[in-house]
């Protein structure tokens, strides 16, 4: 008999109403609307979020209406190895910094900031160098996953890196929660919900360290 271990750590933020939210977006809510004491057999919940709520993918159609959906995505992407990378130290994580961790598993997780509060919006997050896009498809890399609520700066309309990584068929997890996750390799499980026309979905995500 297979003995039972823990060793997955969940990276995945919290889902309450205390959790952080993009300005004027949908807040989190969870609520049982069909109680067992009026059902007569079962409590019946209905969450509403954004998808952009807390650790989540994006899909393409998130900023390319005539991109991909979450339906068209393949759930192979977000299984498999993967390795936290600590980018703490700089304000823009460029091909050149990442260039030391070579090579690379299919898989990154870029932890930008030593602690993360997944209940506060930050007012700032680390930037990409947009260029990471091809360089990242030459080492064979499909998933990009960062601790942040964005992989473009906050502001931005254009959307450059998330354009520069899914033009390059590098895909797309944010708010990553790495805190307590030392850099190495890991094996990841980040899948999306197969909410078929959805701009992105958000994911339990968690890690086991290869040995
Ligand atoms: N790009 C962000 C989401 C995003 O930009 C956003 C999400 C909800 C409401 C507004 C947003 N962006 C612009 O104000 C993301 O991928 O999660
Ligand atoms: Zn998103
Ligand atoms: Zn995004």
């Amino acid at each position: 008999m297979e003995e039972f271990v823990m060793t997955w750590i969940d990276i995945s933020h919290p889902l309450t109403e205390k959790v952080a939210t993009w300005s004027g977006d949908t807040p989190f809510s969870y609520e049982v609307v069909w109680p067992k004491e009026e059902s007569g057999s079962v409590n019946v919940g209905k969450i509403s979020m954004s998808i952009h709520t807390g650790t989540h993918i994006d899909a393409p159609f998130h900023f390319d209406s005539e991109g991909k959906r979450v339906g068209a995505l393949d759930v192979s992407v977000y299984i498999g190895t993967s390795k936290v990378i600590d980018v703490s130290e700089v304000s823009c994580v460029t091909q050149e910094l990442l260039a030391d961790y070579l090579p690379l598993p299919p898989r990154l997780l870029l932890k930008t900031k030593q602690q993360t509060d997944p209940n506060r919006f930050p007012d700032h997050v680390t930037e990409l160098d947009p260029r990471i896009g091809p360089w990242l498809k030459e080492q064979g890399v499909v998933l990009l996953g960062i601790d942040t609520a964005s992989v473009d700066h906050l502001e931005s309309k254009e959307m450059l890196v998330h354009y520069a990584l899914f033009d390059n068929g590098v895909h797309i997890l944010e708010n990553a929660w790495l805190d307590h996750v030392a850099p190495g390799d890991y094996e990841l499980i980040a899948l999306p919900l197969n909410i078929i026309d959805a701009d992105g979905s958000p994911v339990r995500a968690v890690i086991r360290p290869l040995l």
